[in-house]
């Protein structure tokens, strides 16, 4: 199986987000022929206040990032895990922050929608508060891609190991993190907290990121990019720098099996909730 991972600039402008992910998708598939392409996180959007994110949010299954990657998936039959969209809700007056996937037929196969909410102020002052906005999902969710399994997550999803373990436990072989990591925190945390996930899970972790800057009214977001692919014993495989690209390897999924047969941690797991004396 052959995957890409499509490192993207996005701005607070929807068409020319919705255009340039589907020119790096064409991209990837006449260079690489990949099987499985993901997005990154706020793909369709990013930055704006909440009027403008409110107005950009599709309703799924409407909207024209949906019908765009939907499209791109059955014309060129591959898997697109669709990084994320802002989706409107149902009710209430927060949007989601959701991940769509489509088969190679561009049959909708999965929804996630983003667990952990970005409340955060980093050492640079800047504060984000996610949940202004967004409500976070509920549900853990994998999917069947071929004869594997992948796990969904989105961005600070990363610093939340319990949900990863969730993932593996559902049986993901393959873990897809879309994200738009601040550029402050990845280039201390991106890598290792990437590589220390697909170490614990002993999967393959692919991570496709936003990069640059990102004018939000006046300020600019900046985002660190390099997207990575790490393998289940926590190489980097494959890793973008900081500009728009793509990034694509070849993953073996015997090497999941391998790897667990070696270090068999999911038989050696401890459930602290039977075994730990009450006080
Ligand atoms: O966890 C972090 O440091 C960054 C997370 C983030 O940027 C996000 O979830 O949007």
């Amino acid at each position: 199986m052959k995957v890409s991972l499509i490192q993207m600039n996005s701005v607070s402008d929807k068409s020319a987000n919705i255009e340039a992910a589907a020119r790096l998708i064409e991209r990837a598939v006449a260079e690489e022929g990949p099987d499985w392409v993901s997005l990154p996180e706020c793909f369709d959007f990013l930055g704006g206040d909440r009027a403008a994110k409110f107005e950009a949010a599709e309703k799924l299954p409407d909207g024209p990032a949906y019908a765009a990657m939907q499209a791109l998936a059955s014309r060129h039959k591959i898997f697109i895990h669709a990084g994320s969209i802002l989706e409107k809700p149902e009710q209430g007056d927060r949007l989601h922050n959701t991940t769509v996937v489509f088969d190679r037929g561009g049959t909708e196969i999965a929804r996630y929608r983003k667990i952990h909410m970005f409340d955060v102020t980093t050492p640079d002052g800047a504060q984000y508060r996610e949940s202004n906005s967004f409500a976070p999902g509920e549900a853990v969710v994998t999917y069947p891609c071929e004869d594997m399994i992948v796990g969904c997550s989105i961005c600070y999803d990363l610093r939340f190991p319990d949900l990863f373990q969730a993932l593996a436990a559902r049986g993901a072989q393959m873990i897809a993190l879309p994200a738009a990591f601040t550029q402050q925190t990845g280039k201390d945390h991106w890598e290792v907290l990437c590589r220390a996930r697909a170490i614990e899970t002993q999967t393959f972790f692919c991570a496709p990121a936003q990069t640059g800057a990102h004018v939000v009214g006046n300020e600019k977001r900046l985002t660190y990019g390099h997207s990575l692919v790490v393998d289940p014993w926590g190489h980097v495989i494959a890793k973008a720098s900081d500009g728009v690209g793509i990034v694509s390897t070849r993953i073996d999924l015997s090497q999941v099996d391998r790897v667990r047969r070696q270090i068999p941690v999911a038989q050696h797991k401890v459930r602290f909730d039977l075994s730990a004396p009450e006080h």
